[in-house]
């Protein structure tokens, strides 16, 4: 279900500050003709937390219409750290979502046993497939190997958007043996080329707005087994992500996609700023223009 590669779309403003649906239409069209399998709608990429629920609403329905017509998959951010709420969002979710990014309980720092708790009770009641999105260095939240193991257990936990900040010990011992049915998605845009090699079936990635076709082509080459391709391209592809996140995600890389013309504004909702022209001027450098 989760193989290939997802990007979480960035959430595009206008001048007057309004969402720009059209440009979202366009961003979700060009990203699925380049290849990737599937859209995320509101990430930490989308701002997410800076949409009130029209914008929210406005922004899954033009993504529901754009993959329902390229039969892609499409995943909706739900945040919470409470049980019950999340349980509400889940269920409020609208036709054409094929499954939830749901993150780890942050901040809180219920345990172990309160993570298991919480997206056991999740699962039983959500009406799609869940996405566990495992961000220990944002949630304040460790959580084991083991745990996910018996989590991913479940039949309606489809997988994990795995970003630990990097390839630890626990990445190797999860990877190493996974339930049936269950897949890990690399939610780390560096560390996208070692977590496929290790068994990784795919991408959630912000740096897949650019270069979508070779993001598509490492997680291919890797899966084919083609690692002098995967290995080249995995480190061209960490260099460009490097400069996208020199400054927090999404600003570079709306200040990217606007210099390309590709949304009306590189504008962000407080507290982010806009990035600095240097931080944008070198991740134009080191991404490849498609047709260059
Ligand atoms: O919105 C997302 O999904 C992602 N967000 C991460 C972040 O903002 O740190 C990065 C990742 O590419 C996907």
């Amino acid at each position: 279900m989760l193989r290939g590669i997802h990007v979480p779309l960035v959430t595009p403003f206008d001048a007057s500050g309004a969402v720009a649906v059209d440009a979202i239409e366009k961003l979700a069209r060009q990203v699925l003709d380049q290849g990737a399998a599937g859209l995320v709608a509101l990430g930490t990429t989308g701002e997410v937390a800076a949409l009130d629920p029209a914008e929210r609403a406005r922004v899954i329905e033009v993504c529901a219409r754009v993959c329902a017509e390229r039969q892609a998959l499409l995943t909706v951010g739900v945040t919470g750290n409470d049980t019950r709420s999340t349980a509400r969002a889940l269920a409020e979710l609208p036709e054409g979502v094929h499954a939830a990014l749901v993150t780890v309980p942050y901040f809180l720092r219920p345990g172990e046993r309160g993570v298991d708790a919480h997206f056991e009770a999740l699962a039983e009641r959500s009406p799609v497939p869940l996405v566990i999105y495992h961000i220990p260095y944002r949630t304040g939240q460790a959580v084991s190997a083991a745990t996910l193991r018996e989590l991913g257990a479940h039949p309606k936990i489809a997988g994990i958007k795995y970003a630990a900040g990097g390839v630890t010990q626990e990445t190797v011992e999860l990877l190493a043996e996974l339930p049936e049915g269950f897949e890990v998605v690399c939610g780390d845009d560096a560390f996208i080329s070692p977590m496929l090699a290790l068994g990784a079936v795919g991408g959630i990635l912000a740096s897949a707005h650019l270069e979508t076709a070779a993001f598509v082509e490492l997680a291919g080459a890797w899966q084919a087994g083609d690692v002098g391709r995967a290995r080249a391209l995995g480190h061209r592809l960490a260099r460009l992500s490097a400069a996208l996140f020199a400054e927090p995600n999404p600003t570079v890389l709306k200040g990217v996609l606007h210099a390309r013309g590709l949304i009306p504004t590189p504008d962000v909702r407080l507290p982010l700023l806009p990035a600095s022209p240097e931080a944008v001027s070198q991740a134009r450098l080191v991404a490849v223009h498609p047709g260059e």
